[in-house]
């Protein structure tokens, strides 16, 4: 996994945003996969700046998201296909219609996961995918334990989870206790993937995932089986790696 460390969480979110505009740069029809939570919302920022400054062209990509909380419709504030709108649809030109997010209020939910699956693979399988990290190692919302061979499928979210994203709702009673999230052999699939992660909360996770045994117990290390990982981090998400003492950008 190549790691790159950088000072905070503002040059994070800008490098970020560069590689994902130079894939989109290099070619047109990348498809990207996507991620919400607070980590990555700097990352879109920074790209719809550059959007809207170099005119990147969406106009032919695509984009697929990782997950969805189960029962919340598309207009529900706290969704994430609300979280993508604000954040990132509608800001750039990516057309409405090649946009997805599973929908987490499907009357079938498994049948949701199905055609999910089924979209990324007609889509030619997504190019580079963007991920943030739980501070239990989740990636997506693919808890401690999710297996390698996971496919998109409804989770249960942990309560350590469940208890850190109580801060977007009123009350911790109200986030929803599952999700349809991309498995972790559906993350393992793109091309490259691109992990961001900042602050002293994560450095836990972090070191776990880049040093770690790959174990089911910290999804994020299974990271570890993809040959083309970028690992971006500050220094605060960084402050328990070994290679943090060497200071700087290092391969592994
Ligand atoms: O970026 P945050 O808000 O710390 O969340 C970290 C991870 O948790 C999730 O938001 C899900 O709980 C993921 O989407 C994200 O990767």
């Amino acid at each position: 996994m190549k790691l790159v460390i950088v000072k905070d969480y503002q040059e994070m979110s800008r490098k970020a945003a560069e590689l994902l505009a130079q894939e989109v740069k290099n070619n047109p029809q990348t498809v990207l996969g996507l991620a919400t939570g607070g980590t990555p919302v700097g990352m879109y920022r920074e790209l719809v700046k550059l959007y809207q400054e170099e005119g990147i062209d969406f106009s032919q990509a695509s984009s697929f998201n990782l997950d969805e909380y189960v029962g919340l419709s598309s207009t529900h504030p706290q969704s994430y296909r609300a979280y993508m709108q604000e954040n990132l649809f509608r800001h750039i030109n990516l057309p409405k219609d090649k946009a997805h997010v599973p929908a987490g209020d499907a009357k079938d939910l498994e049948k949701e996961c199905a055609r999910y699956e089924e979209a990324i693979h007609e889509a030619g399988g997504i190019d580079i995918q963007v991920l943030g990290i739980g501070n239990n190692g989740h990636i997506g919302f693919n808890e401690p334990g999710s297996s390698a061979e996971s496919t998109t499928r409804v989770v249960q979210l942990t309560q350590s989870t469940i208890e850190a994203n109580a801060r977007y709702f009123a009350s911790v009673e109200e986030v929803p206790t599952q999700a349809v999230s991309m498995g972790i052999k559906t993350i393992l699939g793109a091309k490259k993937i691109v992990l961001l992660a900042s602050g002293e909360a994560k450095a836990e996770a972090v070191r776990l995932m880049l040093e770690g045994e790959p174990t089911a117990d910290v999804p994020a290390s299974l990271l570890q089986l993809h040959p083309d990982v970028t690992v971006i981090v500050d220094e605060a998400a960084a402050s328990r790696l070994d290679a943090a003492a060497a200071g700087s950008e290092d391969k592994r």
